[in-house]
């Protein structure tokens, strides 16, 4: 590489359009270096599965790229766009073109599902309520739930559907990056695949890039086209899970041939 062309610069080896790169960044809380140097590509189009030891930092990242956690350095370009350069107008410009689906607090208790959903087209967009509630019934179908459910408040939905009723809610702006955080936690088995499927359906018919934290072998699996791994503060292996199941890493190993990943194998027959 030419010694003034920085990394970021550098168009991906494999062609691809890198919608998110992350390059040398560092991120801490006083004394402990959580990400330490770490580089990462999100391509276009693909599910990447964000994978990694338990308290690695895998959501310090996701809150990093989104600007909820501030980096001691390095860089994050999302969209082209160098976040640290765009002021507050072009800032809130960016944000509404990606959806964030958190573990926790998901939906606000104190609307309903349709209300919720509502929230963010009111935050950015000016919208007669007739067009807003015809965008919220859209969203509450896309994502598999009933009509009647837009009345409802979380409280009155089991897991499953909050999860799809959130998702339906960071789907309202009609994001082009989707950033998952867990989403399958707390889902049995049964949820947990359908939600995936979900995910997967949503992608390929929205063309949606989703970056998705997880610890369910089952969605490495089933949706994720590539896969990243994080130990000691970097992105130790990246590829496809074929890739992964080679890698040579003791937590990689431990993770892809332990005794869970056995079952999920045998289960895939
Ligand atoms: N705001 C904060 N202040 C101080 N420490 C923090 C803060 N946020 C995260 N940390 C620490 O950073 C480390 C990484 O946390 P993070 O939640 O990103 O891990 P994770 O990989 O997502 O873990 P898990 O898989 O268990 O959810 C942890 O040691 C955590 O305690």
């Amino acid at each position: 590489m030419d010694a003034r062309t920085s990394p970021a610069d550098a168009p991906a080896a494999n062609g691809k359009e890198a919608i998110i790169k992350v390059r040398d960044i560092v991120v801490g809380f006083g004394d402990r270096i959580v990400l330490n140097h770490l580089d990462l590509d999100v391509y276009r189009g693909e599910i990447l599965g964000f994978v990694g030891t338990s308290g690695g930092g895998k959501s310090v990242l996701t809150r990093t790229i989104l600007g909820l956690v501030p980096k001691r350095s390095g860089l994050v370009e999302v969209f082209g766009e160098n976040l640290d350069d765009l002021n507050e107008t072009q800032r809130s410009a960016v944000e509404r073109r990606w959806g964030v689906l958190f573990q926790q607090g998901a939906l606000f208790s104190s609307l309903t599902v349709k209300q919720n959903i509502q929230f963010p087209l009111r935050e950015n967009l000016k919208l007669s309520q007739g067009l807003m509630d015809d965008i919220a019934f859209a969203k509450i179908e896309m994502v598999g739930l009933k009509p009647d459910v837009a009345e409802k408040l979380p409280s009155e939905l089991s897991g499953g559907m909050i999860k799809r009723a959130a998702l339906a809610r960071s789907l309202a702006l009609d994001p082009e990056i989707l950033f998952l955080d867990e989403p399958t936690s707390g889902l049995d088995p049964i949820g947990a695949g359908e939600f995936d499927e979900l995910i997967r359906t949503l992608q390929q018919t929205l063309g949606l890039t989703v970056f998705m934290v997880t610890h369910d072998l089952d969605s490495l699996h089933t949706v994720c086209d590539r896969i990243a791994a994080l130990a000691e503060g970097k992105v130790i292996a990246q590829g496809t899970i074929e890739t992964m199941m080679q890698a040579t890493h003791p937590w990689l190993r431990a993770y892809f041939h332990g005794a869970r990943a056995r079952a999920v194998m045998q289960g895939r027959g």
